[in-house]
């Protein structure tokens, strides 16, 4: 196993060691905005099967997974099946689906029939009923270390009321195998460089999975802001440990901590060589907070908005790269997601 990676932070003994576990996730949020998470809570079978639904659901036919398109949805777009290519009309590069709590109606459109995916409800639904209270938890523990109630983030991300907007993602990448590398154009990563805009986000990644990189704290660098020139630097890999889930923060959280806690980006490049050319699958709960919420630090340091606000400056589902100096940000707002991909991609074959 390797020892690459973000801190593991305990969870074990919760009540007794709050303290402790406060401190450590303040460390790993204040610099690398990665963590894992270990003694969570959320058995291990639960895991195994959710990650059997995303396969079974990915390797439907296309005009199954047509069935359930996205829909557009407040200010967060997407509920359903999404498509990302390298190029239009070109290989599939990533494909993914939302999944939200039943109280939002829309779900109604969405889940796929017990004929199309058997158990996708059932076993969707008990996971993500398992995450919510691991969710509380940490954001207990952050919101009194930026000094609000400890009970600040709970009301703002109750998943009970249809004015929440947390939402599951299933995603696979479906397999290079049979794609000649040379043919990869440089640059071209299965998600490119990005900040999640969810308050937090819980990603659970499947053994021996490869490609999760982050551009940690002062590291990160954001070079460019003009569509096709921009980068990061300073990559590091971020690979699945065994018995824990990968945590990172996300732009509103920067926000609401001044600054403090860093959503930093991060990326799923492209296999490197002897690394496996497989499907690579992975599930993310995205935290989202109340879209009418005021999001502002105690300190004031940014300008207060709201998540309805925030999404319309940054644009899209996979919008823009999050920089912390808010000059740089707001530079940054016109570079869309893929773009830099899309620009200089070469075609992959498409995935059966
Ligand atoms: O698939 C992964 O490991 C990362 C996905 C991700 O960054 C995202 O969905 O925001
Ligand atoms: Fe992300």
């Amino acid at each position: 196993m390797s020892c690459a990676g973000p801190p593991i932070v305990d969870l074990a003994n919760f009540e007794e060691r709050k303290e402790e576990i406060k401190n450590e996730l303040m460390k790993a949020a204040t610099t690398v905005g990665f963590f894992y998470i270990t003694n969570h809570g959320i058995p291990q079978d639960l895991i195994d099967r959710a990650f059997a639904i995303n396969a079974r659901y990915f390797d439907q036919p296309s005009e199954v997974k047509a069935k359930y398109p996205s829909v557009d949805w407040g200010a967060v777009k997407l509920l359903g099946y999404e498509v990302n290519r390298m190029h239009e009309g070109d290989g599939l590069l990533h494909e993914s689906c939302i999944q939200k709590f039943p109280v939002h109606t829309e779900m109604e459109k969405i889940w796929p029939t017990e004929e199309d995916v058997p158990d996708f409800k059932k076993v969707t639904m008990e996971f993500m009923e398992a995450l919510p209270p691991v969710v509380d938890r940490l954001m207990s523990l952050f919101a009194l270390a930026i000094g609000f109630p400890e009970d600040f983030f709970k009301t703002i991300t109750d998943v009970s009321t249809t004015e929440n907007n947390s939402f599951l993602q299933y995603h696979k990448y479906p397999s290079l195998e049979g794609t000649e590398r040379k043919d990869w154009k440089e640059g071209v990563n299965r998600i490119t460089a990005h900040t999640d805009e969810s308050l937090m986000t819980l990603l659970f990644n499947s053994p021996g999975s490869v490609g999760l990189e982050l551009a940690a704290g002062k590291d990160g660098k954001a070079v460019g802001s003009e569509v096709g020139q921009y980068t990061v630097e300073g990559w590091t890999d971020c690979p699945p440990k065994p018995g824990c889930i990968t945590v990172n923060v996300g732009d509103p959280l920067q926000f609401w901590s001044d600054g403090l806690l860093k959503s930093n980006y991060h990326r799923v490049r492209m296999p490197k060589e002897g690394e496996p050319l497989d499907a690579r699958y992975s599930i993310g709960w995205f935290v989202w907070p109340k879209d009418d919420v005021l999001i502002q630090g105690p300190a004031q340091k940014y300008p207060p908005t709201t998540m309805k606000e925030f999404m319309k400056v940054k644009g899209q589902m996979y919008g823009n790269s999050f920089h912390p100096d808010p000059e740089i940000y707001m530079a940054n707002q016109h570079v869309a997601f893929g773009v830099p991909q899309l620009a200089n991609a070469t075609p992959i074959p498409a995935a059966s």
